[in-house]
């Protein structure tokens, strides 16, 4: 694994959200970007080489709606960037480790993803991109 990508938190209002990470940064978010397939609208603010990941629920039945609904606002995951994400599944696997996903899927800001589950992980989503 290269570097820690992004840091996701969960957050119920995009916007409110966006506000309060200018205020805490100094920056402005530099895009929002919304994912079907996971039923989020994101938003990435840059500090540095680290990017921050605010992550809203477009629908009641998504990963982050559930997150928000159990355990409320917070650190919902930490991605990792790597080169060859099927590589680093099957890599993972073979440890021991249970990926949520076979196949890398679409994630935001040009990459692909694919995640371990978080029990596996110390109570931590573990989260694989690869630029696309
Ligand atoms: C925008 C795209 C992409 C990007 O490009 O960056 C993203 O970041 S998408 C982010 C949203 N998508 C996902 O999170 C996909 C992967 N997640 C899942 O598949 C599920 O959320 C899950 C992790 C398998 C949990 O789902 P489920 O088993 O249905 O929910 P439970 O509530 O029953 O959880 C079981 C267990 O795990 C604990 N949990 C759940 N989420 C987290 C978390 N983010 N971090 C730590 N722990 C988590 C949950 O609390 C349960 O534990 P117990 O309460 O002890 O039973
Ligand atoms: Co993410």
């Amino acid at each position: 694994m290269k570097k820690i990508e992004h840091i996701g938190i969960a957050v119920k209002d995009l916007e409110a959200a966006n506000r309060t990470y200018k205020a805490i940064l100094g920056a402005e978010h530099y895009k929002t970007e919304e994912v079907d397939g996971e039923g989020v609208n994101t938003s990435f603010f840059k500090i540095g080489d680290n990017k921050i990941e605010l992550l809203a629920a477009t629908r009641d039945d998504s990963p982050i709606a559930k997150f928000l609904e159990k355990r409320g606002e917070g650190i919902h995951h930490m991605a990792f960037l790597v080169d060859d994400i099927e590589k680093e599944i099957i890599r993972l696997k073979s440890e021991g480790f249970r990926l949520l996903n076979e196949n890398p899927k679409q994630g935001a800001d040009n990459k692909i993803v694919a995640f371990m589950h978080p029990k596996d992980g110390n109570g931590v989503l573990v989260e694989l991109c690869q630029e696309k």
